[in-house]
């Protein structure tokens, strides 16, 4: 059998279900074995696949979270091209069977896709149900204005803090701008060439963290911590709510058995718009990586298919909260009757889809965009501990976050 690895940053039960994957496709056929090999965080992935290109051991397929999207298709040399591959290996493709919130993020400006869509997920908005009963409170809270009622609600009768959130940038910046169509940098979110500003230092951004600044210091707001750090704080009943990826669900199901838990959109503001925007994609893509023979991108070809697969993506997207990457993905589990049975797992995948994406909710394209989540990472914390005002912070992150897209600038020419 032809060998091809298959780098992957999925933990836990997530890994599980890769490694399930990989062996159902392994004993479907008998020419290629996948061999998935979990590197650890997203961050720490993306970045010994690099290193091992640089070494020629880099594996034939790895998993890069979105925010390394614009690096990759970057590093012309190193990444083998979705499309290409596909048409290279005689493997029938079309790029039409997956959502186009999902493909718009992985595609070229002249309509190439050039990572395969795997696991994508969206930032969603999860509720103590129980909690919420305490607290005489009926629904979940729609716009931030009502995410401070219900949060003082909350506390009044009882929880020690309303709200936190994970992945601080991607829900409270990327996913702000996006939802309340407003741009987080110019060139269309980076879309539209190297030379790219941020914009998240201006006044929308700035109202939106000065009062994440004050809440923090009532308890309506509390920070958890980078990443997914701050799922605790919601597993433990401390808050009421969180912000977090649609495939945090299948945690909190584990760690929250018999707590009522509901899914519910993003808020947004009414401040600045009427009827929000969609929400913006997170979670990874496959890249498959050069230096490989052909026998062996025959076998990631083929591999590709069968992730795309309905039933594989339905499977998938079930058992772990990430969006159905296809519209046959999607139709199978509602005629599976997934979504009746399990309310509020199409909360993600309605928010994505059901209004046409603007400029501004079509994602986010920035090179070095590792580095600028850490420089953004470092500031709001800076404004959590009251060290700066939520204006210093930001305009401190768009400073250096700008200096990271020139440096990026400079390798692109
Ligand atoms: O937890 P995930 O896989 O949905 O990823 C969340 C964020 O997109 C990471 O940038």
């Amino acid at each position: 059998k032809t060998e091809v690895e298959w780098w992957h940053a999925m933990g836990g039960a997530l890994g599980q279900k890769v490694n399930e994957i990989a062996a159902d496709f392994n004993a479907g056929q008998s020419e290629y074995e996948i061999k998935p090999v979990y590197k650890g965080s997203y961050a720490e992935t993306m970045t010994s696949a690099i290193a091992a290109f640089r070494a020629k051991q880099q594996p034939a397929i790895v998993q890069v979270f979105e925010v390394g999207t614009a690096t990759m298709m970057g590093a012309k040399q190193v990444i083998y091209p979705v499309h290409e591959l596909m048409e290279d290996t005689k493997e029938p493709f079309d790029s039409g069977h997956y959502l186009s919130a999902v493909t718009g993020y992985y595609t070229t400006s002249d309509g190439k896709m050039v990572s395969m869509p795997f696991n994508s997920s969206t930032p969603v908005l999860y509720y103590n149900k129980d909690m919420f009963k305490k607290a005489g409170i009926e629904s979940a809270p729609k716009t931030w204005k009502e995410m401070e009622q219900v949060s003082k609600q909350l506390i009044a009768s009882g929880a020690q803090c309303g709200f936190s959130t994970t992945w601080q940038s991607w829900t409270q910046i990327e996913n702000f701008g996006a939802r309340n169509n407003v741009a987080m940098a110019s060139n269309n979110n980076g879309f539209d060439g190297f030379d790219s500003e941020f914009q998240f230092n201006r006044e929308p951004f700035v109202k939106h963290i000065e009062r994440l600044q004050k809440w923090s210091e009532s308890g309506i707001f509390k920070y958890g911590g980078r990443q997914s750090s701050g799922m605790p704080l919601f597993y433990t009943q401390e808050c009421a709510m969180t912000m977090g990826s649609s495939a945090g669900l299948s945690g909190i199901q584990e760690s929250m058995a018999g707590v009522d838990v509901g899914v519910a959109e993003l808020p947004y503001d009414d401040t600045l718009i009427m009827k929000p925007q969609n929400t913006i994609i997170g979670g990874a893509s496959l890249w498959a990586l050069r230096g490989h023979d052909s026998e062996q991108y025959k076998g990631v070809a083929q591999f590709f298919s069968y992730l795309s697969s309905a039933e594989v993506q339905a499977d998938w997207h079930q058992f772990t909260g990430y969006l159905p990457i296809t519209t046959e993905a999607y139709e199978l589990t509602q005629k599976e009757g997934f979504y009746d049975q399990n309310p509020g797992t199409d909360i993600a995948v309605l928010q994505m889809t059901s209004v046409e994406p603007t400029a501004n909710s079509k994602g986010v394209r920035f090179g070095n965009f590792l580095q600028v989540r850490d420089i953004i990472n470092q500031e709001l914390e800076a404004v959590w501990a009251g060290n700066k005002s939520a204006k210093q912070g930001l305009d401190d992150a768009v400073r250096l976050g700008n200096q990271q897209l020139r440096r990026f600038e400079r390798t692109q020419k």
